[in-house]
């Protein structure tokens, strides 16, 4: 079989005399949604730290396609195809949704100036690949909590990125987007990403982490 896609071995992380992780293992495998479960002060936070490049490890390593990497910063853990999505979805509500997904990568044309119909219109695919109908020019500011968190989602994917780390994705939301969020999390992982899925909800857990 080959190599799971993230792999994490013997991960401890400790503040001062708390210590936060001691000796986590896990893989994930392309396709696979993982659900990280445990109450408050469990050590999910730290974790996700680890893997988003916010915190490094004391002791363990972490691997990609079994090539161990190291994660300093989040720009690292981008780059090694790792997208977070935090509770605070790092959206521009003043923005429409295209001008999001390529903030700070926006499309040009010649002259210098924003290419806004060329931005939309991949913004509209990206979204469709889903089934998601959100229309590009909508002010993120005027969408639903689920919509926003589906556009974050579709934002961090457009890094390359092959694993998807969810924190509390459903703390905010509404039972029927819930449910959205599942088709969308069922669908990337049919497209061969690997979610982990992090919740202190027992009872989604099997609705979703198989
Ligand atoms: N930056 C930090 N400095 C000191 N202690 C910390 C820090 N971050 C976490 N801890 C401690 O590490 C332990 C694990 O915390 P962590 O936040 O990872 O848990 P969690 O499972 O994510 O909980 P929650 O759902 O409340 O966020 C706790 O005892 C916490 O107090």
């Amino acid at each position: 079989m080959s190599a799971p896609l993230l792999s994490v071995t013997g991960a401890v992380k400790r503040f001062g005399g708390v210590q936060a992780l001691r000796g986590v293992d896990f893989d994930l495998r392309a396709g696979e949604i993982h659900a990280l479960l445990g109450e408050n002060g469990a050590g999910k936070s730290t974790l996700m730290n680890l893997l988003s490049g916010v915190y490094t490890p004391d002791e363990g390593t972490i691997q990609i396609d079994g090539r161990q990497v190291a994660l300093n910063n989040p720009r690292e853990a981008q780059a090694a195809g790792i997208a977070t999505i935090f509770q605070e979805l790092d959206l521009v509500p003043t923005l429409d949704v295209a001008a999001n997904l390529f903030l700070g990568r926006e499309l040009m044309r010649p002259g210098g100036f924003l290419d806004v119909p060329a931005m939309r219109s991949e913004a509209r695919k990206r979204l469709e690949a889903i089934e998601l109908a959100i229309d590009p020019a909508r002010l993120v500011a005027d969408l639903s909590i689920g919509q926003r968190q589906v556009v974050a989602i579709v934002k961090a994917l457009s890094y390359a990125s092959r694993v998807l780390i969810m924190d509390e994705p459903t703390a905010a939301l509404t039972v029927a987007e819930v449910e959205r969020l599942f088709d969308v999390m069922r669908k990337l992982a049919a497209s061969g990403v690997g979610i982990v899925y992090i919740s202190h909800r027992l009872e989604e857990v099997p609705r979703i982490a198989g």
